[in-house]
């Protein structure tokens, strides 16, 4: 292996020190998993033990693949009204019946602490977040992180960039894009069709920087890569190994991605556990901002 990898535990741990100290009344995570998705389960769990870590009242609501809009609906109307309750997390992806958009806006926009409702999605299109999504505030942290930590001038670096993103979901591929946008540099975004037309190899091999977040395992190879780029993987897929035992892994090949690229996050270990740390964060900062409305 040539490239450097990116130690997520690690920045975890420094972020995570920095939330420790950080006790405010209010502050209360509540999170909404329906059905059964491996990542999500994967991600409720972490969460519940890292909110028992720092601390922080958490109040996770399940329900089965079955519930209904309404029923979804009067879940979030009814954690939107309580006060032990600072940020929201409706876990994804939602079963086929449900309108994901239309549930986003019943969140209460100052307990949203992904920017899925609109005016929240909308502050951070518009390049003054109210909240930073935490898959993407993880990817930029690492980043920013590796980049000091090799020498490099953030914005020089920045400004010569190409990013690209693979994969384009409201609350991760998007947010990647906007957060890019934010520290000026060239912003690539690409979804399924370019796979399915033939053009993904195209476009990831322009990257200086390749972010990847579509859910397919092991979708980026070696061929997919500049020389000398930095990957990033947000993926999180199920695999079952010769043994029958389900474990995890990425959006890339990380045996060959890491003989080409100059500096790679694994999965485990990743981007993952600053996810966590990020959205504890935002929990903590939802009870202590002054609502928007209020910021003159
Ligand atoms: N590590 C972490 O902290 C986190 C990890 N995740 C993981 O990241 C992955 C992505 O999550 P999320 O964005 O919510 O997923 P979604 O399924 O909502 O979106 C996936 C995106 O990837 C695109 N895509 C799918 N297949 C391909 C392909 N073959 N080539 C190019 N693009 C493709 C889709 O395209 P189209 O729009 O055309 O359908 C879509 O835009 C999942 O594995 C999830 O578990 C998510 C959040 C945090
Ligand atoms: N609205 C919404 N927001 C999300 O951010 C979101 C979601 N829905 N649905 C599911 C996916 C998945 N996801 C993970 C984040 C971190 C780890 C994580 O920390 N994983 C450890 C793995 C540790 C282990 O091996 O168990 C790691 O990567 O090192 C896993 C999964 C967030 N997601």
């Amino acid at each position: 292996m040539t490239a450097h990898l990116i130690d997520g535990a690690a920045v975890a741990r420094d972020l995570k020190s920095s939330l420790a100290v950080r006790r405010h009344d209010g502050v209360g995570l509540a999170t909404i998993l329906v059905g059964d998705d491996y990542g999500s389960k994967a991600y409720e769990a972490r969460l519940r033990r890292l909110a028992g870590e720092l601390g922080v009242p958490y109040f996770p609501q399940v329900l089965p693949a079955t519930a209904t809009q309404s029923e979804l609906s009067t879940v979030v109307s009814g954690l939107n009204a309580r006060e032990d309750v600072s940020g929201i997390l409706l876990l994804r992806p939602l079963p086929r019946h449900i309108d994901e958009a239309a549930l986003f806006r019943v969140i209460a926009p100052e307990k949203d602490i992904e920017a899925v409702h609109p005016e929240n999605a909308g502050l951070l299109a518009l390049g003054v977040p109210r909240f930073v999504p935490s898959t993407a505030a993880s990817v930029f942290q690492l980043l920013d992180t590796w980049l000091d930590e090799a020498g490099e001038d953030r914005a020089d670096f920045y400004h010569h960039a190409q990013i690209v993103v693979v994969g384009r979901s409201n609350n991760v591929g998007k947010p990647c894009v906007c957060l890019g946008y934010a520290r000026q540099a060239a912003v690539a975004s690409v979804d399924e069709w370019a796979s399915r037309t033939g053009a993904l190899q195209r476009h990831t091999r322009r990257a200086d920087v390749l972010i990847v977040a579509a859910g397919r395992a092991g979708l980026i190879t070696a061929e997919h890569v500049k020389p000398g780029a930095i990957v990033l993987d947000v993926g999180i897929n199920p695999v079952t190994d010769e043994r029958g035992r389900v474990r995890m892994t990425g959006d890339v090949d990380f045996s060959s991605v890491a003989e080409v690229a100059r500096a790679i996050t694994p999965v485990p270990g990743g981007v993952g556990p600053v996810t966590d740390v990020w959205l504890l964060r935002n929990t903590v900062l939802a009870a202590e901002a002054p609502r928007l409305e209020e910021v003159s």
